[in-house]
């Protein structure tokens, strides 16, 4: 195959950095070149309100998809949890990376667990998901939001507003920061995000000539998995405003789905959980999955919205 010179549409961000130099490497691995465009999105610059309430979709990839359009890059790299379940008319998901360590962790200056946190302890997070599993574990808690980049978030742990943060422990990970993480959660008591710790390449759908080359980078199961879990979301309707947990689980070629979904408009009211196997051989057998999973969920009382 011919050497490429490919751009990198990226966030400007130490994680958003790192992903895509993680990329910029596996091209280079290949025998490509790619250079790196360092962009602004609107999910950076609004940093006073917790996302959900600004709303609208993709606030972290709206801009790096106009620069796919415009030709400025060529490929962008994302956190597969900040990108909405349905991409924009002529944009594609050439590929889905091997995954990092899909957990929540435990972020403390003061205590190694959040089982050793006092009544009425201060936690931060600005994630409806993780708001409604750490108050369906300890209702006592008093959590405050929390937003910004990774570094960001530590930050403010450190000037000690907060006995305690959840972060994704790929992040962490992926920044060399694993001594900040103090436990992780196991998935049955902090059940993960939809995609959360995997990585996505997004092209622009009529970039034919580079399917096949992001095809040959991809993770197999680690796309299924998330697949599966992004069709609960989009069946669900997938808003940032909709408190929502999807994980998919490998057993041999068994990927066990579990989702947990909270009422945004009752905060207090139990969680709905659901799980379902099958046997998931492509995409379509994981979206097929998730369809059900989605289901069994509003069959279970939760709602569309
Ligand atoms: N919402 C921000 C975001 N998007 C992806 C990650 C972590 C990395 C990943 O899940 O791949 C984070 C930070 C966090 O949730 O702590």
């Amino acid at each position: 195959m011919t050497s490429l010179s490919l751009t990198i549409a990226t966030r400007e961000s130490q994680l958003a950095l790192w992903q895509a130099r993680h990329v910029q490497q596996l091209l280079q691995n290949l025998g490509h070149q790619a250079s790196l465009l360092g962009m602004t999105t609107r999910g950076d610059q609004i940093l006073d309100r917790t996302l959900s309430k600004v709303g609208g979709k993709g606030l972290f990839v709206k801009e790096l998809e106009t620069a796919l359009e415009t030709g400025a890059a060529d490929l962008a790299v994302h956190s597969l949890k900040d990108v909405p379940m349905e991409l924009p008319e002529g944009f594609a998901l050439a590929a889905v990376l091997e995954r990092e360590d899909p957990r929540d962790a435990w972020v403390s200056n003061r205590y190694a667990r959040l089982d050793d946190v006092p009544q009425g302890a201060v936690v931060g997070t600005s994630s409806l998901r993780r708001q409604v599993l750490l108050k369906a574990l300890r209702p006592d808690l008093d959590i405050q939001p929390l937003r910004g980049n990774v570094n960001t978030r530590l930050r403010k742990l450190d000037d000690g507003q907060y006995d305690g943060i959840v972060l994704a422990a790929a992040g962490l990970k992926r920044l060399d920061m694993h001594d900040r993480i103090r436990h992780e959660f196991d998935t049955d008591t902090m059940l993960p995000a939809a995609g959360q710790g995997a990585l996505g390449i997004e092209i622009r759908a009529d970039r034919q000539d580079l399917m096949a080359l992001f095809a040959s980078m991809a993770d197999a199961r680690s796309w299924r998995a998330v697949t599966a879990e992004r069709a609960v979301s989009r069946c669900m309707g997938g808003s940032c405003s909709m408190p929502l947990a999807a994980h998919g689980q490998w057993q041999g070629d068994t990927l066990h789905l579990r989702a947990a979904w909270g009422d945004e408009l009752q905060p207090d009211a139990p969680l709905v959980r659901t799980a379902a196997s099958a046997q998931v051989t492509d995409l379509a057998s994981a979206d097929a999955l998730g369809q059900q999973v989605a289901q069994l969920l509003q069959a279970a009382g939760a709602k569309q919205r």
